[in-house]
């Protein structure tokens, strides 16, 4: 059955990068998230409504469309090398260590990264499909020349210039709880990419960017959108903000195509994340973007609860494809660690709201004389 909607699916990333001895946790629970989700999608019956695409690997070139050629130069030494202490003294140039800590077959495994949003961008260019998933992708913290917040490289970036290729102004939408510093910096004095991100803002709160008058700069003013949020926001006042600024955006800016990264850690539950969503409150964001009727890539990002992430992005596959799922949990090979539930649905948990409607009705005020200044 043709599709409007295209899956991208990272096989060879899981595949390519299990193999490597002591890869470090970070990288190990994403390659996990993404067989979590792949197997939920799967047992939930939903790949026979997509077209199923296998990710191609980015080239050097691909990479470097973005990211420095001292930087990818530098994963390519590494990928190479047979003592990475040898390596030591350099990484911290580039951001690596700590949050991104260098492992073997660290290029191959950006080369996936990159790929699988890069491939999702191209079936768009196409024409394959009208939508395209890649739930592995949504590095959206990696900088041109580091890497940083467990994000290697910026597939976003590379997918947003990649699409500009045919569409020529492409609206980025990030829902992720951390504020998307990479997108928004490589955009930030382009009139061409309108980013929007939805994010805690508080002192401390990785990574600190992201506040109420960060608009971009120079011709790209005006450009870069932020919503600063508090702990604790519910589905209610979430949409209501998110449908506001959204509607606002639409007025001002004529997007040609749309990038929404899903990142999970704003679900309730998160250990790093502190937001009160569900994923049918990020779900009615996600229909109100499918309005757009624009050609549109989802990707994934954050989500550190990761059988709650697979839930969400399950859950948000399935609300594209307007298909409605039995909240019971399939069998399937990781039925267990859906326990105790064994629920598709995540509650709201009881965190306090501190969001007060002032304050959001000043973000709107902002961000309305903001976009003004493009109409
Ligand atoms: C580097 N940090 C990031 C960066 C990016 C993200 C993210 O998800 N971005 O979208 C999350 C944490 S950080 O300093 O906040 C943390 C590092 C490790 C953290 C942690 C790890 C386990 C449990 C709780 N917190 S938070
Ligand atoms: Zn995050």
């Amino acid at each position: 059955m043709s599709s409007c909607v295209a899956y991208v699916m990272d096989y060879k990333l899981a595949k390519e990068c299990s193999r490597i001895p002591n890869l470090k946790d970070r990288v190990l629970e994403n390659i996990m998230k993404a067989d979590l989700v792949d197997n939920l999608i799967k047992a939930y019956g939903l790949c026979k409504y997509m077209k199923i695409s296998a990710a191609e690997p980015a080239s050097y070139d691909d990479l470097t469309s973005f990211h420095s050629s001292c930087y990818i130069d530098f994963l390519r030494e590494v990928n190479e090398s047979d003592d990475l202490e040898n390596v030591e003294e350099e990484e911290a140039d580039f951001g690596l260590g700590y949050d991104c800590p260098i492992f073997e077959n660290i290029y191959n495994f950006a080369s996936w990264i990159g790929g699988g949003s890069l491939t999702a961008a191209n079936i768009l260019i196409n024409e394959e499909a009208k939508i395209a998933i890649n739930w592995c992708g949504g590095w959206h913290h990696a900088q041109r020349d580091e890497a940083r917040g467990f994000c290697y490289i910026n597939d976003i970036v590379i997918a947003i210039q990649k699409l500009r290729e045919k569409f020529d102004k492409v609206l980025y939408i990030d829902l992720d709880i951390h504020h998307g510093d990479g997108v928004e910096n490589a955009f930030s004095f382009s009139r061409k990419v309108m980013t929007v991100s939805l994010h805690k803002y508080e002192v401390g709160f990785y990574p600190c960017t992201g506040s109420l008058c960060d608009v971009g700069f120079g011709n790209g003013k005006y450009f870069s959108v932020n919503v600063p949020l508090q702990d604790g926001i519910t589905d209610d006042r979430y949409f209501c903000l998110f449908e506001r600024v959204l509607s606002l955006v639409m007025n001002a800016f004529a997007a040609d195509a749309v990038v929404v990264q899903c990142g999970a850690d704003s679900i309730s539950g998160d250990p790093i994340g502190t937001f009160n969503l569900t994923p049918k409150g990020m779900g009615k964001c996600v229909e109100r973007i499918l309005s757009y009727k624009l050609p549109t890539l989802f990707l994934g990002g954050g989500g550190y609860n990761i059988t709650n992430t697979a839930k969400c992005w399950t859950y948000l596959t399935s609300v594209i494809l307007r298909k409605k799922l039995p909240t019971d949990i399939p069998d399937h090979l990781y039925f267990t660690r859906y326990g105790p539930d064994f629920d598709l649905e995540i509650d709201a948990g009881l965190r306090r709201d501190l969001n007060t409607i002032p304050e959001i009705e000043n973000i709107i005020k902002v961000i309305a004389q903001n976009l003004s200044n493009l109409i």
